[in-house]
């Protein structure tokens, strides 16, 4: 017992050590920066604005696409929704009593409180650990709406209006964010989004925790009401497909149930969301908050609004093959997922101190065996596999179902070169030391 003690002051004591390591290298960087960060992402001022326009029109073309009976990609003219159908007054009370149900749930008293990542400033936020627990009254509320006989497949008939007023939605949010930004501290910037370019810093996010009172905007937007909605309409397909034909088919009960397997897990570890970069490093603006509420529910669902229109036979033997893919996928990303949440949190842990690690100028220390040891981005090789399962039980006649797998892979190399360079930054020779040892970046042996 008093071993324990000991030990467990030594490690209180390192992570002092290592949070003032840390806030020491933010504080040299920030000098070096001055006033305004010069290094632009997403292609700079020109991806700022364009990608606010294109990935709007990128949302209705893929649900028109979905929605058309051809639902080929190529199609010419482009089947693009009547103006009539992107407004229906339901859209707005829906969504808003979303969000307002959403952040309830979130000021509910109930789960254990978190504290996130040292911050520039030496301090720690607090973050409400209850997202399980939204995501369990949410289930009580659908399946209230279910017994009530709520036609939860007329979402289905929804789609264009509600993908719509999100968008709304998440074009104002944004414009609060930034503006609100200006009355905050020069220390609750983030290091990214505070160019002094107005489009820039508006697509990146200028402020890193934006929070009214304790309500902390980013960790809410990430993980509720998109995650959850996804989760939502993925179950109204089956409704609609069962309202259509009577049963719901095998591949949209695999298409569900993956999906809400990963929600689940992601709410689950709601706590592991903290040592992400979204949290951790990027600032809140129109790329997470449009990302978050409307990219998410909307582009990550068109398995199951595919599905709908376009059913697809799936053998037994098929179903246990894609099922297994799902499962060996699941495991790497969870493991790996965990494995370096453990890590960063107490190095001292049993299950990750065995592990070989480097030491860095900073203080913190980089796993070079386990999951870490394999590739540098196990997680995502993980998240790679889970995303093919769940495109191919639509089949192989389309393109459309596999746009998630094609967007996945050009986010994660982006996200995987963004992280390299921050963690280059960070680490130095460190880094380097890593990338000799660990020369994959997420698949083995071939990139
Ligand atoms: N479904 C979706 O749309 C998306 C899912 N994801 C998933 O989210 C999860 C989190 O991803 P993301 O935040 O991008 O990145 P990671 O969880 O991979 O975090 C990267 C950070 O981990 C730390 N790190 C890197 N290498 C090591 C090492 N060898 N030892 C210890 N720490 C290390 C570094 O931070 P530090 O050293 O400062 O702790 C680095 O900045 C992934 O599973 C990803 O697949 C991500 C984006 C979209
Ligand atoms: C095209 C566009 C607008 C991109 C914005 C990117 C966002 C959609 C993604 C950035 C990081 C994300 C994460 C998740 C969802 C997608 C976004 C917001 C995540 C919440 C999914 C569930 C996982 O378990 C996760 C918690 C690890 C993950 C965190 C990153």
């Amino acid at each position: 017992m008093l071993y324990g003690a000991v030990l467990r002051t030594h490690v209180f004591a390192l992570q002092r050590y290592q949070g003032s390591m840390i806030q020491n290298t933010e504080m040299k960087l920030d000098k070096q920066r001055s006033t305004h960060t010069t290094e632009r992402e997403f292609g700079g001022t020109l991806g700022a604005t364009c990608i606010p326009v294109f990935l709007p029109l990128t949302v209705l073309y893929l649900l028109s696409v979905c929605r058309s009976p051809e639902a080929s990609v190529l199609q010419w003219p482009p089947p693009l929704p009547h103006t009539s159908q992107l407004w229906h007054p339901s859209a707005p009370m829906l969504l808003l009593g979303w969000l307002a149900l959403q952040s309830f749930l979130y000021m509910l008293p109930v789960g254990k409180l978190a504290e996130g990542m040292v911050l520039r400033d030496g301090s720690r936020l607090k973050y409400p650990i209850n997202g399980f627990h939204s995501f369990c009254i949410t289930a009580i509320v659908l399946a209230l709406t279910l017994w009530l006989r709520m036609p939860l497949g007329y979402i289905f008939e929804l789609l264009f209006p509600l993908a719509v007023y999100s968008m709304g939605i998440s074009f104002l949010l944004s414009l609060y964010l930034y503006l609100r930004s200006f009355w905050a501290p020069k220390q609750a910037l983030s290091l990214g989004g505070n160019t002094g370019n107005p489009l820039y810093d508006f697509f990146m996010g200028r402020e890193l925790n934006p929070r009214i009172g304790s309500f902390d905007l980013k960790y809410f937007c990430e993980l509720r009401p998109g995650l959850i909605g996804w989760v939502v309409i993925n179950l109204a397909m089956l409704m609609k497909e069962v309202e259509l034909r009577g049963s719901p088919s095998f591949a949209m009960v695999l298409v569900n149930v993956f999906q809400l397997i990963y929600v689940t897990d992601a709410l689950w570890n709601e706590e592991a969301v903290l040592t992400t970069m979204d949290i951790v490093h990027d600032g809140f603006g129109f790329m997470l908050a449009f990302g978050d509420l409307t990219w998410v529910p909307f582009t990550y669902s068109l398995q199951s609004i595919f599905l709908v229109i376009h059913p697809q036979p799936l053998s037994t033997i098929g179903g246990i093959s894609i099922i297994i893919l799902n499962g060996v996928g699941y495991y790497i990303f969870r493991r790996s997922n965990s494995q370096k949440n453990q890590f960063r949190r107490d190095p001292t842990h049993p299950s990750v101190a065995g592990l070989e690690t480097i030491a860095t100028a900073t203080g913190k220390r980089l796993l070079v065996s386990g999951w870490w040891g394999l590739v540098r981005h196990p997680n995502y090789l993980g998240d790679l596999l889970m995303a093919t399962a769940w495109s191919l039980p639509c089949g192989v006649s389309h393109l459309l179902p596999y746009f998630y797998i094609i967007y996945f892979s050009v986010l994660l190399i982006h996200r995987e070169a963004r992280d390299e360079r921050q963690c280059r930054r960070k680490y130095g020779l460190a880094w380097d030391t890593y990338c000799r040892r660990v020369p994959y970046r997420i698949i083995p042996y071939i990139y």
